[in-house]
Formats: C-alpha cells, structure tokens, sequence
C-alpha cells in the first residue's frame, strides 16, 4: 500500500498558543503547518474509554485532534485502573465517558470532546459514525467488532483496529475502499468461548500503550495524508519475546460485506451473529443451573458431589470455593478431562460468572454425565453471597 491522500483539509489557521504547543510536531518537515492544521481540523470517534481507548484518547488530544468523541456505556472499575490510565483513583464509580473527557481536557483544553454515553449497537452506530472521519476501536468484544466493520464500510470510514491479550496485541486499519475489512482477515467469529477475553485471561497493562498508540500513529497517517498505512497489512506485537511483524492481508473478493457480491449489505444482530454463549450451553443450562445457597447447603450437607472449577490456574489461585478442584475449561473441550470424571458422585461446575461452566457443562451432558449440574453467576456471585469477606477480580 502506497501513500494514500489526506483525510482532511487544513483548518483555516492555528492559534499563537497553538504554534506553542504543538512547536515540536511542527518543526517535523512530515507534519509542519499544514499538517497540524489537518489535526486540528479532524473529527476523530474512539469506540471505549478502557485498555486501548485510555492511550489512544490521550494522544490524540495531545496530537491536537479538534474534536474527539467518545462511545463508552460503562462506569471505572478498581479492576481497570492498572491498564485504563486515562482513569485515576477518584474515578472510581464515575462514567468512563465522563471520566475521560475530563483528562482529556486536561491533557488538551483545545481538543472539543463529545460524549456518546451509550452502548454502540446496530441501531445508532450510523449516526454516530456519519460524525467523524475516522474510527479508532478500543473496545474489547466480537460483536462491537463486526459492528463497527460493516457501519465502517458501509459509510466508507477508516476503521484503525487494535486487540490485546496477555503479552500479545495486534494492530491494524481496515479500509474497504483501499484495502481489505476486518471480515477479510476473519470472516466469521470464533464459536462461543474458544477465545478468552482479557477478563478471563488477563494482559498486560502497558501493553495496551503498545498497541493504543501505534492505533495513534496509524490514524494521524491518516488524517495526514503521510507514511505507509497499515492498510492490507495485520501487524503483530510479542511482548515477551519483543518482537514486532508485520503480515500482509488481502481484500477477499468473496468478502461478505466488501466483496464483489456482498450479502451483508445493512447491518445485522450482531450478539446473535457473534453467539455471546452458544445454543448448546443455553440448552444444557436449562434446569441444571443451581444457586451459591443451594451449593452452600449441598456442601454443608456432605453431599456426594465433585465440585470442578472450570478456569484457569491464575484465577484459581486469587479465590475459590471450599472444596473444589481445578480442571481448566480447555481440558474438557479437548475431550482430556472426560476420562476422570467420576461415575458415582454428581458433577458440580463453576467458573468466574458462569458463562464458561455452562459451556463445559453442555460437553459433559453430551458425554453423558447427565445430572451434571453448574453454578450460575460462579464464583463471584458465591463471594458476593456466601463469602464476602474474599477477594472479587
Ligand atoms: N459496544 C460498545 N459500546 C461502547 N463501549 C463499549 C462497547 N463494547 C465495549 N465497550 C467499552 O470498551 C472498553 C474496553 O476496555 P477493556 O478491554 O479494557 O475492558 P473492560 O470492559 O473495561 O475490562 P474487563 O472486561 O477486563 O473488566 C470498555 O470500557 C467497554 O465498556
């Protein structure tokens, strides 16, 4: 991919403050006065205030962006401070929205910030993203994801995308008119469960600055006019090993929503599409969901059951529940785990809030440990009811 044209015009002028401030971006013969003033001229909208929305928002207001908007439904959490910098302390409990736009007024007095205080869904995605020239997307699920592709390409915006987890994030933009869509590079979600998200399996708080500013660079390109876009091309961070590559992705003819026949041609459901939890753990649940109290009573009780804690060893060892063992989700879906489960003692499953016991649940019905059974809300509505002198993550 070559140089692409600027997305936006200059501004009329800049400021005597302004010359000050960005003087050290200004003297960068790539950047100068003309491409400041694009900056400043820009409409740029970050999909999350969390992990990558945090850097992202900040730089971009440090950059001189003129306006940024900011979609984010959800308030700070203790659990995001130690990767959600744009967050402090005093946060806590306060609209991510709100909470952000504040720090970056502070960063950046000059950059006007407009909230967008709601969950981006199919319904309104339109209209909010008819507002910007470019997409930046720090948000953390499948469904968001595809959502913002297809409205993306649909209006023709720069969808600059970043993912993260552990020590391992991924960069890119997608660009239907000049370049594959992020259903290109994946066309169809990952069945339900088979990818832990950041909450399940943790990452790497700075490595959300990694990643949150290369998206930074990539949209000021952009916005600009200058350098190699990450257009048609995926690149891959390893933190541990410090490696960056780049891999090139190609537009597929066959693309679903930017291909030569398109068969997504107006947005869909997308939490249908993305199957949050699959049918068949829906299905297992049914009738075979107990309570903390019931498991409480089960226990109290000396009754014949086997309590599995379905997560991963890390989680397992921040809280569990008395009596219960660790056998991690994975070994059952690779079919590992059946051969040790008891015949005569009842199988009891929890995990951190559910979801993925009852996908472990449906393998073992189907196995056909019937009567097995999985607590709903897992461990942390045990603490919250049972238990809640222990720690929650
Ligand atoms: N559809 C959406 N509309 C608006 N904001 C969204 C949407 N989907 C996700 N987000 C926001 O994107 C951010 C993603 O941040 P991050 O991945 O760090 O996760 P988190 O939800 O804050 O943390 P965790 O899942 O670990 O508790 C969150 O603040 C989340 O509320």
């Amino acid at each position: 991919m070559s140089q692409l044209p600027p997305l936006v015009e200059p501004a009329a002028e800049l400021t005597v403050d302004e010359v000050r401030r960005y003087s050290r971006h200004l003297i960068i013969p790539d950047v100068g006065m003309a491409g400041q003033k694009r900056l400043k001229n820009a409409k740029v909208l970050c999909v999350g205030a969390g992990g990558l929305g945090s850097p992202a928002l900040m730089y971009l207001a440090a950059a001189g962006v003129g306006t940024l908007g900011i979609v984010e439904f959800d308030t700070v959490d203790e659990s995001n401070l130690q990767r959600q910098i744009i967050h402090g302390q005093s946060d806590i409990g306060r609209s991510k929205a709100e909470s952000a736009r504040d720090s970056v007024k502070e960063i950046n007095p000059y950059t006007e910030v407009v909230l967008h205080e709601e969950r981006l869904e199919a319904d309104n995605v339109m209209e909010i993203f008819g507002q910007y020239d470019l997409i930046v997307d720090g948000t953390d699920n499948f469904a968001t994801r595809y959502l913002v592709n297809d409205a993306c390409v649909l209006l023709n915006k720069p969808y600059v995308w970043g993912s993260i987890y552990r020590f391992d994030g991924q960069a890119s933009v997608f660009w239907s008119e000049h370049g594959p869509c992020y259903r290109c590079l994946y066309p169809e979600p990952p069945p339900p469960g088979m990818v832990p998200s950041c909450a399940e399996g943790g990452v790497l708080g700075v490595l959300c600055a990694s990643i949150g500013s290369i998206q930074v660079n990539e949209a000021i390109k952009l916005l600009q006019g200058i350098g190699e876009p990450l257009v048609g091309r995926l690149m891959i961070y390893d933190a541990l090993e410090m490696t960056y590559r780049t891999v090139k992705v190609r537009k597929d003819p066959e693309c679903a929503v930017c291909g030569k026949n398109p068969t997504v041609t107006e947005l869909i459901d997308y939490e249908a599409f993305c199957g949050v939890v699959s049918e068949e753990a829906q299905e297992a649940a049914l009738g075979s969901t107990i309570t903390p109290r019931q498991l409480k009573e089960w226990l109290d009780a000396g009754e014949n059951i086997d309590l599995i804690d379905v997560r991963e060893p890390g989680e397992y060892e921040i809280v569990q529940i008395p009596g219960s063992r660790l056998i991690p989700k994975n070994e059952f879906l690779m079919g590992r785990a059946l051969e040790d489960m008891p015949q005569d003692k009842r199988i009891v499953l929890n995990c951190k809030t559910g979801v993925r016991s009852a996908e472990v649940l449906a393998v073992l019905h189907a196995a056909g440990f019937k009567d097995s059974v999985h607590l709903g809300g897992g461990v942390i509505g045990w603490v919250n009811q049972i238990e809640p002198e222990k720690p929650v993550y």
